[in-house]
């Protein structure tokens, strides 16, 4: 309620004269663009409404007071500072995101704004300010504290990011009691919230490096509403903690009796990895936060820098669910001293970015995380990005702005470090809470227990097996693991070598599983995989609905994304989550709205091989029963951190499961995308000739080159059809682009 709350007063500070009609308007639209979350809450249009209807007065009143024009309202600062008057003359921002690595500190600011302050003893002067809105009902005891404390903090961050160091004062709106406090930062307070961020940073510190935590607050009143009581009570009691160090006595009991030692170990275990992995890429992300400049760093580590297109700057893109400011930035090229080379670089793709891409916009002079945005598209020599917001730099008047922003030289760095961290962390709390649907997958992940298929046989009138029977164009090894799947009870792993039908098998088992009524759930860690496999089930007539961002939908699904123009309720979202039978979503893409009431009789999860653990265990806590498709000969998931990788975070759970339940995998053999000389290396280095052809046809083909044709002699040599292996030092093609 609170966020909607929000955004209505928001869109009224951005209006020069907010009017009832005006408000009204916008809280239906707001309604309408937060409906899946409505869904998830499983609150009602016509309540949440009201509420927003009743609070408009209010707000109205608050725009009177305060805002330009306005009469200039007594705001009172505490003892020492008194009362001043206070008119808000310039908004600035909504919803700023501020970094201040100085201080460790990260947050978003509901109001940047320019306030004209006049003390009571005559003085009038101009000020940047955070104005926060609380919609809460506490206005007073340790909530104001905290309160204040975050509008402090606010400051801190504002200074920062504005480059302003007289930035020392903030406003308080409480919706609720129609109140506005002025906070104006004293020394001590500073002193004090910076050593509390001290406290808890050496706690992070020692729980990441030592795994030791704080002890609990043995406060039953404090800790029962508590959100993280499942974790803090997991966490408490794996790490040597009882009933009577939590001082909870039944309820921590209640909460944490199911566990077992073998448990414990598992999630210690996994936590110390994550904390390996996250402590690697804090330091690229620390990359980020260092002020990098253009003629430093080596030829690896040097960033590249953009400037804005000058020909073609930006536009707006109000196709997807909320508009998009697009922003185009081209390359600059390092001139060979600046860079510290003697010879010019080439220009090479940066292969850490690519499209879908989550990414945050820095300038080389040195503001850290001016916009954070999502890459569009991306080239040798430029990067098109889309952002939730116009791109402006903060402190920059209206008049220049633009040529402010072209000034700039910006650095495009990759930001998707720490959720990715925070969903694996999540994700082996859930499997380890006491939640009744997550017992059975803990058994089978933690406990390996046996997987169970169906002995007896599967029925002759199953309409899944008839299907599959019916099709006459599979292999045996295809035929089989459909028959492994349709028996699975808990679980079946499909290892599919390279280009042996793995999507092909998967569209399978989707219609067949589909044809017994089950739903399913199909997921991957990249977007590209899950569309690759949606693209497939399109063209055979499968209805589904694909969640994700806009830009890292591939276009030809985009249309099975659940759309505002599709779904105007509540009830309508309900109805087609509830009929939907086949839904697309990555890994980390789980904890959507959308899925907030949905269970899947199946998930199919792709490139099982290549994910982590702790990151395969979010979708598969969505379904009954699951199947790994994947190929552990493969490369192994990604891990940065060389001692986390070498204690095993690089295994996955595909992997896991095959070496404890061998009886668990069906292998697809038969590829049908190599000549026999390119399978004979494959064969040769890696698959210990489990690969063969699927045809004749494929162990026989040719490459279509006569060799008549004019080609550099180098590539005549490399396209000679008569060597289907050949090895060559690509560097040498970048000269014919
Ligand atoms: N039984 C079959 N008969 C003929 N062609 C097949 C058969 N199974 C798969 N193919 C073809 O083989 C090719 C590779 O199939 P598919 O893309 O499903 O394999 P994959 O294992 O997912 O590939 P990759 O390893 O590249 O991800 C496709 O062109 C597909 O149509």
């Amino acid at each position: 309620m609170g966020t909607l709350l929000h955004q209505v007063f928001q869109a009224g500070l951005l209006e020069d004269v907010p009017s009832r009609q005006f408000l009204e308007q916008h809280a239906k639209e707001v309604l309408l663009n937060n409906l899946e979350s409505l869904y998830a809450c499983g609150a009602s249009e016509r309540s949440t409404h009201s509420i927003l209807i009743e609070a408009i007065p209010k707000m109205l009143n608050w725009y009177k007071s305060f805002m330009k024009g306005s009469k200039s309202t007594n705001v009172d600062f505490g003892h020492t500072e008194g009362r001043k008057t206070v008119e808000v003359t310039e908004m600035m921002d909504i919803e700023e995101m501020a970094w201040a690595p100085r201080y460790g500190l990260k947050g978003i600011i509901d109001a940047s704004v320019i306030s004209r302050v006049n003390s009571c003893g005559g003085g009038s002067y101009d000020k940047v300010m955070p104005l926060e809105f609380k919609t809460g009902k506490s206005t007073s005891g340790q909530s104001a504290m905290e309160h204040s404390a975050q509008v402090i903090l606010y400051t801190l961050l504002m200074s920062e990011r504005y480059l302003n160091t007289d930035i020392d004062m903030g406003l308080l709106y409480y919706l609720h009691t129609d109140q506005t406090l002025g906070i104006k930062v004293k020394r001590s307070d500073l002193i004090g919230l910076m050593m509390r961020r001290n406290e808890l940073a050496s706690e992070i510190l020692k729980a990441s490096f030592s795994q030791s935590f704080p002890a609990m607050l043995q406060s039953p009143s404090s800790c029962t509403g508590c959100r993280h009581l499942t974790s803090c009570t997991i966490y408490h009691k794996v790490h040597g903690g009882n009933t009577a160090t939590s001082g909870l006595g039944d309820l921590f009991d209640n909460l944490v009796n199911h566990l077992s030692v073998a448990h414990h170990n598992f999630l210690k275990h996994w936590d110390r990895l994550i904390d390996l992995e996250a402590r690697t890429s804090q330091v690229k992300k620390k990359e980020i936060l260092l002020p990098l400049h253009y003629n430093s760093g080596s030829k690896s580590s040097a960033p590249s820098f953009y400037v804005l297109d000058m020909k073609n700057e930006h536009s707006v893109d109000s196709s997807g669910k909320s508009k998009r400011y697009i922003y185009n930035f081209v390359r600059e090229k390092m001139q060979p001293e600046a860079a510290g080379h003697s010879e010019p670089q080439a220009e090479s793709l940066d292969f850490n970015l690519k499209s879908g891409d989550c990414v945050v916009l820095s300038t080389q002079s040195g503001r850290i995380a001016v916009a954070n945005g999502s890459i569009r598209d991306i080239s040798r020599s430029h990067i098109t990005v889309s952002l939730s917001r116009r791109l402006r730099l903060p402190g920059s008047s209206s008049l220049l702005e633009q040529g402010d922003l072209q000034r700039e030289l910006w650095r495009i760095d990759k930001d998707e470090f720490s959720s990715s961290f925070a969903t694996m962390r999540f994700n082996l709390v859930q499997l380890f809470s006491q939640k009744p649907q997550n017992t059975k997958l803990r058994k089978l992940v933690v406990d390996l227990e046996a997987p169970r298929f169906d002995s007896g046989g599967l029925f002759s009138q199953d309409p899944a097996l008839s299907y599959i029977q019916s099709l006459t164009s599979l292999n045996n090894d295809q035929q089989r693991s459909l028959h492994k799947i349709l028996a699975a009870k808990d679980y079946a792993l499909i290892l599919g070598m390279p280009g042996t039908g793995k999507t092909y098998t998967m569209v399978h088992a989707v219609k067949s599983l589909l044809m017994r009524g089950e739903s399913i759930l199909l997921t991957s860690y990249t977007n590209s995989a899950i569309d690759n496999l949606l693209m497939k089930l399109k063209a055979e007539g499968v209805d589904f609905i694909r969640i994700g961002r806009h830009e890292a939908v591939h276009p030809d699904v985009r249309a099975n994304c659940l759309s505002t123009t599709e779904v105007q309720s509540v009830d309508a979202i309900k109805t087609r989550m509830e009929q939907v039978q086949v839904v697309g979503v990555t890994c980390l893409g789980v904890y959507h709205p959308l899925l907030a009431h949905k269970k899947f009789d199946t998930c199919i999860m792709d490139e099982a091989g290549q994910i982590t653990l702790p990151v395969s265990l979010g979708p598969l806590m969505l379904a009954t029963k699951f199947v790994l498709v994947g190929d552990h000969y493969q490369l192994p998931p990604l891990i940065q951190s060389f001692e986390a990788r070498e204690s095993g975070m690089g295994i996955s759970l595909f992997w896991r499961l095959s070496e404890a339940h061998p009886q668990a995998i069906s292998a697809l053999r038969c590829q049908y995308r190599m000549s026999s000389g390119i399978m004979e290396l494959s064969n040769s280095l890696i698959y210990g000739n489990r690969l063969c052809c699927g045809s004749l046809e494929i162990a026989n083909a040719k490459l279509k080159f006569s060799g008549k044709q004019q080609v550099h002699f180098k590539f005549k040599e490399i396209l000679n059809p008569n060597r289907a292996v050949i090895f060559a030092n690509t560097g040498f093609f970048i000269k014919f682009n």
